[in-house]
Parts: C-alpha cells; structure tokens; sequence
C-alpha cells in the first residue's frame, strides 16, 4: 500500500482492522503493516511511509508483492504530478503487477473527477496486459452521512485479485 503521505494508507489499514480513524495525518516513519485473515488465506498488507525520504524504499518491495494498491488524495491537485511520477516509477519496475489505484478523499468538494484522476495519472497510457483498477474512495469521509464506495469495496477487489 503506497502512495503520498497523506493519502490515506494508515487509514485504510486501520479502518480494514476493525479501528476508528485516526483525526489528524500521523505520518508512518517506516513501515507499518496488518495481516488479516479470510475464509482461504490470509491477506499481508503492507504500508511504506509516503514522505520523501522514504519514497526511496518503495520499488524495493514492487517485486515481492502480488498486488500494488496506490492511495491517492483526490484533493490534492498541486501534488497530482508527483503522485503520478511515484506510481509510473513502480510500474516501471514491474510490468506485470496488477494495480489498483484507490482515489480516496471523494467526499471533498474540491476532489478531481474521476475522469480527471484518469488522465492526470495517466492511466489510461498503461500497456494493456496490466491489471488496472481506478477506484473512487472515501476511505474517512469528513461528514458523517456521505455515502461513496469505502474500504469494503477495495476490500472484495483485492480478494477477487489474490484469489
Ligand atoms: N476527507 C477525508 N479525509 C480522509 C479520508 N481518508 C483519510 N482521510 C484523512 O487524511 C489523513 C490521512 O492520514 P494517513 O492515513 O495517516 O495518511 P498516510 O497515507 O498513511 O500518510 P503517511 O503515513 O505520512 O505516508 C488523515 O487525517 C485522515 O483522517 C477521506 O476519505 N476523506
Ligand atoms: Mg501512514
């Protein structure tokens, strides 16, 4: 699970174990990971910081994993450009790795479309033999009623993916 600091990988990582989000963004100063069991296996998951210094880190781990999950912040414009290099470095390392890019922070109102996340990562320029996935995600939505596809549906994907 990589993706900028700030994107929402401890978030998801949490909410997935069963705990309340957290109010602030702590940053992750290493690594931080969670297993979770299924009816057939159990799923590793594993997040890297997303600050700069340990950016550095990430395509070490690209070739041992079975699925890459990218958080982005769907809010986050001046930062879209970086994210998007990270994520076209590690795909570079891999051509094979399915990918699923969660585009979470939907319930802002300043949140890019969907369509504009598509062509600002530039997804839709990725060979075509490659797994990808672009989903829309609040993984902690700001108010309390907004219904947007959360964790549970990143979730069943990466099950259907590791299965
Ligand atoms: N509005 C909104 N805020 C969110 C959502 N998901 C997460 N956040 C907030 O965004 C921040 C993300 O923090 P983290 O999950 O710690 O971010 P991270 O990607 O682990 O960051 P690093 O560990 O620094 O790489 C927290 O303040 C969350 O409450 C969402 O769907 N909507
Ligand atoms: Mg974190």
């Amino acid at each position: 699970v990589l993706g900028l600091d700030g994107a929402g990988k401890s978030t998801f990582l949490r909410v997935l174990s069963g705990k309340p989000p957290l109010e602030g963004h702590i940053p992750t100063w290493g690594f931080n990971s969670v297993r979770l069991p299924t009816k057939d296996f159990e799923v590793d998951l594993l997040e890297i910081g997303g600050s700069q210094n340990l950016r550095f880190y990430w395509k070490e781990f690209v070739n041992e994993v079975d699925v890459l999950v990218f958080v982005v912040d769907s809010a986050d414009r001046l930062r879209l450009p970086w994210a998007r290099q990270e994520l076209h470095k590690l795909l570079d390392k891999d051509p094979d790795l399915p990918v699923v890019v969660v585009a979470n922070k939907q319930d802002l109102s300043e949140a890019m479309s969907m369509v504009e996340l598509q062509r600002e990562l530039g997804l839709q320029a990725i060979d075509n033999q490659r797994e990808v996935f672009l989903l829309a995600a609040s993984i902690a939505p700001a108010g309390p009623s907004f219904e947007e596809p959360g964790t549970v549906h990143i979730w069943k994907l990466l099950l259907e993916l590791l299965s």
